[in-house]
């Protein structure tokens, strides 16, 4: 079978035409990546070099007890500084979680071409996605990954069109993740002294995407990345991680060229989940809430997979600082975008750390 991979152009439609992915390479029994997977050496994770997040999880459920201000304090820190924290004692019973991972395995264990029908182009549905990397057209440097997107649009249609192999533990959580996400956006609007009226938060939070991520084993993980250095374009993303680990965030995620940037690995809990803020956020906080630079390494032992539910403004939702914000720092940091073009450019570019946020940025000089 590597015979197939002995131009570019054939493993490129190997993997992303034909709906191979990453799986097809790896199932075709190479020893070594390919070149196209290999990142420039300023991409490449070095394992050794990073440290641990070793902030405990926080307790959702003390939120209806005594100690409540102090998990709201824990939750606006963190969104102020990293961005990126894990919950416990969230509304997702640990037996789903535990689904959603199975039923990821059983979705990409299926042979290609049951997956292949979801590809762009041929999916049943304009909602539902199977792919590989991010923008795999447009990047020099493929990302060691393969996916199904699940954009909601109602019951129905996900129950129609969606994987059989993960319909409804998908759907279930993606329900059970907007509780958390709810809450937790309440409490950050809260802080911020800014009370948003129902109809702008359906706005803020009106598209929610479920997604499953494949890592498939890598035999040269130092060379690759699962995904590239990046900010999720939503409002939070909630995030279920397996236990191989290899998710890291960026400490002080503003600073986009540092030489010397540290990153630290987000440890995989049991039962936990992790939030994180998206560019959203940041914009409508004027960048009081970081939206988090994060990336994944491969591993050349284990299949990885993760279930990330975004929850996004509505694509026709316009987004800009809130005004109450705006009011007390004297100057806005961002435009106002419509939320559908913000998408549009994210979408256009490879990943490149928080770069995104340029497309609404007002450069004070
Ligand atoms: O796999 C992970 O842990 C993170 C994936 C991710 O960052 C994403 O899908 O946006
Ligand atoms: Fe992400």
């Amino acid at each position: 079978m590597s015979s197939t991979f002995n131009s570019s152009n054939s493993l490129y439609d190997f993997v992303v035409k034909d709906g191979n992915g990453v799986k097809g390479i790896v199932d075709s029994g190479i020893k070594e990546v390919p070149e196209r997977y290999i990142q420039p050496p300023h991409e490449q994770i070095n394992k050794l070099e990073s440290r641990t997040h070793v902030v405990p999880p926080i307790d959702l459920s003390k939120l209806n007890g005594p100690e409540h201000d102090l998990v709201v304090d824990q939750i606006v820190s963190a969104s102020e500084t990293l961005g990126f924290f894990q919950v416990i004692n969230h509304c997702v019973p640990v037996e789903l979680l535990e689904s959603l991972k199975n039923s990821a395995h059983t979705f990409f264990n299926l042979p290609p071409e049951k997956k292949a029908i979801y590809l762009k182009g041929l999916s049943p549905s304009p909602f539902v996605k199977y792919g590989t990397s991010f923008v795999p057209e447009k990047e020099k440097s493929l990302e060691w990954k393969d996916y199904i997107s699940m954009i909601y649009s109602n019951d129905e249609e996900a129950l129609q069109y969606w994987p059989n192999q993960c319909k409804e533990v998908a759907l279930e959580y993606l329900k059970l993740s907007t509780k958390i996400v709810r809450e937790l956006v309440e409490i950050l609007m809260g802080k911020l002294g800014v009370k948003v009226e129902e109809s702008k938060m359906e706005g803020i939070l009106g598209m929610r995407v479920v997604n499953m991520n494949y890592y498939p084993p890598c035999p040269n993980p130092e060379l690759t990345v699962g995904v590239g250095r990046h900010s999720d374009m939503g409002a939070i993303t909630v995030l279920l991680q397996d236990g191989i680990g290899g998710l890291y965030v960026k400490v002080d995620g503003e600073d986009q060229h540092s030489q010397n940037e540290q990153w630290l690995e987000i440890p995989p809990i049991h039962g936990a989940l992790v939030i994180n803020i998206g560019d959203a956020l940041q914009i409508l906080s004027n960048g009081k809430y970081k939206s988090a630079e994060h990336r994944v390494r491969t591993t050349n032992t284990e299949c990885r997979v993760s279930v990330p539910v975004f929850t996004l403004p509505k694509p026709t939702e316009k987004i800009e600082p809130l005004p109450e914000v705006v009011k007390k720092d004297g100057l806005a940091r961002y435009r106002e975008i419509v939320f559908q073009d913000y998408m549009k450019n994210f979408f256009e570019n490879v990943h490149v750390g928080k770069k995104s946020l340029d497309f609404a940025r007002i450069n004070s000089t």
